[in-house]
């Protein structure tokens, strides 16, 4: 289903509402959380509601979506990093209860089997995807295999270039390591998000019908995944309601 709200601050709210109500009623809540700038006001608005609810955040454990290979996760840009200051740093998260890509490892196959064993013995129950400006959910590129697992990408243009916004200087970045489009789809709960007006040219993409599928729209039509947009983002799409 595709939600449309009046702003961005209103997808937050009804985003940390569901993270919230994910933490209290599942009983081994596992989160698969994207990086990135569309869904920082949704972590800083969770955090603040779990302020007075800190001994549920114990029984969290947050996988990783997606790294950037070669870029160490202390380094600002990183997927890791990001979530650092967004998310984690803002919740009494202890380590142990983070399994996160290493994208400067030399094995990165192993990292791809220590991931993917991990999602094996602790099923995501909810997922928070942002989308590329090109489509893209994770790194999982337009073009790619729909895989059942995690693996190592080659990264597109575009993806190269609009990421370069995470970093504080020019960062070469060739290749990059994520979890599957299976492996999303079958989280317990998934939302999809896309705010603010640059991602209305992605947003009226995947949600027409070109033989082209992107990534993203292989999240359509699944009951257990909301598309939750703000009107900016929305505003190519002809069916507006909330
Ligand atoms: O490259 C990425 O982009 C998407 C969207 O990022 P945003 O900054 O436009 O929110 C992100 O969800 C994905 O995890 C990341 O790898």
């Amino acid at each position: 289903m595709i939600k449309i709200f009046s702003n961005e601050d209103e997808v937050a709210n009804e985003i940390a509402k569901e993270m919230q109500w994910h933490i209290q009623n599942d009983e081994n809540p596992v989160f698969c959380l994207a990086s990135g700038s569309t869904p920082k006001k949704s972590y800083k608005r969770f955090s603040k509601e779990m302020e007075n609810k800190q001994s549920r955040i114990k029984l969290l454990k947050v996988v990783s979506l997606d790294e950037w290979v070669g870029i160490d996760r202390t380094s600002e840009g990183s997927c890791y990093q990001m979530l650092h200051q967004d998310l984690f740093s803002l919740i009494p998260l202890d380590d142990e209860q983070i399994e996160f890509f290493d994208g400067n490892a030399t094995d990165l196959k192993e990292e791809c089997r220590k991931v993917d064993s991990f999602i094996q013995s602790n099923p995501i129950t909810f997922s928070l995807m942002g989308v590329g400006m090109n489509g893209h959910i994770g790194l999982n590129e337009p073009g790619g295999a729909v895989l059942d697992h995690s693996s190592v990408v080659d990264l597109s243009k575009n993806t190269k270039e609009v990421a370069q916004k995470y970093f504080l200087q020019p960062t070469v970045l060739e290749k990059g390591i994520t979890i599957g489009l299976n492996q999303v789809i079958r989280s317990k709960r998934v939302i999809v998000v896309m705010t603010g007006e640059r991602k209305a040219d992605i947003a009226r993409k995947v949600f027409s019908n070109s033989e082209y599928r992107l990534p993203a729209q292989e999240l359509l039509g699944h009951d257990h995944i909301d598309f939750f947009l703000d009107k900016d983002a929305a505003k190519y799409l002809e069916v507006l309601s909330s």
